[in-house]
């Protein structure tokens, strides 16, 4: 029932009246960003592929000694296409098709950082703790099948591809990792960021199949702007989102795969937070739909086993520095979300509210190394 709503933003648009509407989204959204006038053959396009257009941009105010840095990224969300008891290599090839057909109208929209859904080649099969066959869709993030199928994007479409995969890194002992691979708009690829915070919670059974990323909080930087990637639960550390900005990251990107039951009212928050707090602009996107699986599984929680995890609610969206963010994608169906970033309000934002002025890093950093000894006591203070 819950799975039929399109978004709280139609919801919002078909119920309440128009001066009402304008303040409730003021509130609840912030300084509206002005919708993208999209050319008519790109909504076209949008609507023969059967997906969800929507384009806005955030703007800055002008400035004497820096132009505007505009950047266009296009975040994308798609169910899978195929029954998940496919080939390994139908799946892997209806994805690859299903994603250049995207990124073809991405490219259109003059998107020039594009990124996909966290593992998006492949079902969110963690689910099942069983290993075949889905550690058949791991690949190596340097030259893996997936990873050359994003070069050719990144060269035809001048543009820089994040890919999240399912990474097997073979010069260490063919482990497995939940990475993604950032490719340069020249096709070179650039590096990679595996996700820092593995789940622990419902049937994100993650860690039965890597373990926590091991390189760190770097930030990449682009012809377009410096971008880092913090993958899907890392979204709940703010600490985490903290590092990507002290690296330099103007906008940090957060592909994503989680369900309504668990997440969908933190959803909302999170990445929007980050945004405000870190001044940086957030790009939180998430896969949709529900998946099914042969073979059930339990949540380990005394209820029946079951072939399916819940329903991943898409709602992709963008968040800017100055708290204002662009409606979330549907719920229901595949989507391009396209945002035009104008990065000069990063440092505008900056100024205004001081928070890389006013926080106590020294205070933290001090307090935190304490806290991470064995012999450390919590600083209560007892009548
Ligand atoms: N993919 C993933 O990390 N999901 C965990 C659930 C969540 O973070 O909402």
């Amino acid at each position: 029932m819950a799975a039929q709503l399109e978004s709280v933003e139609r919801c919002l648009e078909k119920h309440l009246p128009a001066p009402e509407l304008q303040e409730v989204k003021r509130i609840l959204y912030g300084k509206e960003p002005r919708k993208l006038d999209l050319a008519s053959a790109v909504v076209k396009a949008a609507s023969q592929h059967e997906f969800e257009l929507q384009g806005y941009a955030f703007e800055a105010a002008a400035e004497q000694l820096r132009q505007p840095r505009k950047v266009r990224v296009g975040l994308i969300q798609n169910r899978i296409p195929l029954p998940t008891e496919t080939a390994v290599t139908e799946q892997v090839a209806a994805l690859h098709k299903r994603i250049a057909e995207m990124v073809e109208v991405a490219a259109m929209c003059g998107v020039n950082i594009v990124c996909f859904q966290e593992a998006w080649t492949m079902p969110f099969a963690f689910c099942t703790r069983e290993k075949l066959p889905w550690t058949e869709f791991a690949e190596s993030a340097e030259d893996g099948p997936t990873t050359r199928f994003c070069q050719e994007l990144a060269r035809k479409h001048n543009m820089v591809v994040v890919s999240p995969i399912l990474e097997r890194d073979e010069p260490h002992g063919e482990t497995l990792w939940n990475t993604a691979v950032i490719i340069s708009n020249s096709g070179a690829v650039l590096g990679k960021s595996r996700k820092t915070h593995i789940p622990r919670v419902g049937d994100f059974n993650e860690s039965t199949y890597y373990m926590e990323g091991n390189t760190g909080h770097r930030v990449f930087q682009t012809a377009f702007g410096r971008i880092a990637v913090n993958i899907c639960y890392g979204r709940h550390h703010p600490l985490n989102w903290l590092l990507y900005s002290l690296n330099g990251a103007e906008i940090i990107f957060n592909p994503s795969a989680t369900t309504g039951e668990l997440s969908e009212c933190m959803w909302p928050v999170e990445a929007r937070n980050a945004a405000i707090a870190n001044h940086c602009f957030t790009c939180a996107i998430n896969r949709v739909g529900t998946e099914y699986f042969k073979n059930e599984f339990t949540s380990g929680d005394g209820q029946k086993a079951h072939h399916e995890f819940g329903y991943f609610y898409g709602s992709s969206y963008v968040a800017a520095p100055d708290g204002s963010r662009t409606p979330g994608l549907s719920r229901l169906q595949d989507g391009l979300l396209v945002a035009e970033l104008d990065l000069n309000l990063c440092r505008q934002v900056s100024d205004k509210w001081n928070f890389k002025m006013t926080g106590r890093y020294e205070m933290y950093a001090e307090e935190l190394a304490k806290a991470v000894q064995q012999d450390f006591r919590p600083n209560i203070i007892r009548e």
